[in-house]
């Protein structure tokens, strides 16, 4: 199998703006879960599978706890659950099988996980947590999050390298978000003023995905018109001839 189309054009350029987690945390889990994942296998589990099963199990920790404002306990299940995304890669490797269809399946899944972590939140802010402004912070890092995935998808479909990551990827979005929303649930258990972290949170997650999305947006621009004045170098030495 060829490089997946999700990820063509990485090898290509050399990446710049990594993102810190994507970097330094993507080798220490993957020699952490190797383990478990081989052992999926050996069960007779598909990548697939757990591809969709931790997509439900976020979704049903999100929208089942996020809205009654059970920070804690959803942020349990769904930590339970969102480490599936490394896992399913992780056993598509182990087998040999990584496919473009797994590509798209874990994408396409991890947008649906994405909007219904901060759909919960913004249910939240919108029924009794009753804040307005977090409200709509929470959508905005819901619909930040999706444009950021979707100008790497893009631009890489028009064939381009899309050679930035920026300032906060999906993994940086999840674990400032998680983390606190996790310790604001505390709050509920009597610790007191640690409820302040989870807008904290969402607001440094919303500016962040902001400046990410003008990092990706400078870059695509540049390689675009890179890449169309190339065509046309091409296309008048062709003419010339
Ligand atoms: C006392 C309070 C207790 C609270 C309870 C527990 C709190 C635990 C809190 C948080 C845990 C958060 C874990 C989050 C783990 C996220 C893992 C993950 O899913 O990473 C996915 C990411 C990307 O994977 P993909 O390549 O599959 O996805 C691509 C990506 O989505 C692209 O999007 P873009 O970035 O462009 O926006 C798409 O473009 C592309 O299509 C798509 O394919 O994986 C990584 O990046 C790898 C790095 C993972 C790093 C995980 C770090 C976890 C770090 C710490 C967790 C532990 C914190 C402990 C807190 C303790 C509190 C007591
Ligand atoms: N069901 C799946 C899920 C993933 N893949 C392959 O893994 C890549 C993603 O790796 P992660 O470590 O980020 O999960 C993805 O691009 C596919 O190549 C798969 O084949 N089947
Ligand atoms: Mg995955
Ligand atoms: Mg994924």
């Amino acid at each position: 199998m060829g490089q997946p189309v999700a990820s063509r054009g990485r090898g290509a350029t050399p990446t710049v703006g990594k993102a810190m987690l994507n970097k330094y945390a993507r080798a220490f889990f993957t020699r952490v879960l190797t383990p478990f994942a081989a052992f999926l296998i050996r069960r007779g589990v598909s990548p697939d599978t757990v591809t969709l099963l931790g997509t439900a199990g976020v979704v049903a920790g999100a929208l089942v706890f996020y809205p009654m404002g059970e920070f804690f306990w959803g942020t349990v299940v769904i930590t339970l659950f969102v480490f599936s995304d490394l896992v399913d890669g992780n056993m598509a490797r182990q087998l040999g099988r990584s496919s473009r269809w797994g590509a798209f399946l874990d994408s396409t899944l991890d947008r649906v996980a994405d909007g219904a972590i901060f759909g919960g939140l913004a249910l939240w802010y919108a029924g009794s947590g009753d804040d307005t402004i977090l409200c709509a912070v929470s959508i905005f890092c819901l619909a930040s999050g999706q444009v950021v995935s979707y100008t790497k998808a893009r631009g890489e479909a028009i064939g381009l390298p899309v050679a930035v990551n920026g300032l906060v990827e999906r993994a940086e979005r999840l674990v400032v978000s998680l983390v606190a929303a996790g310790f604001a649930g505390l709050h509920k258990f009597g610790v007191p003023g640690i409820q302040y972290l989870l807008p904290v949170a969402l607001w440094i997650v919303a500016v962040g995905s902001l400046v990410t999305l003008v990092q990706r947006v400078v870059t695509v621009r540049r390689e675009a018109a890179e890449a169309d004045a190339a065509t046309e170098e091409s296309q008048g030495t062709e003419a010339a001839k």
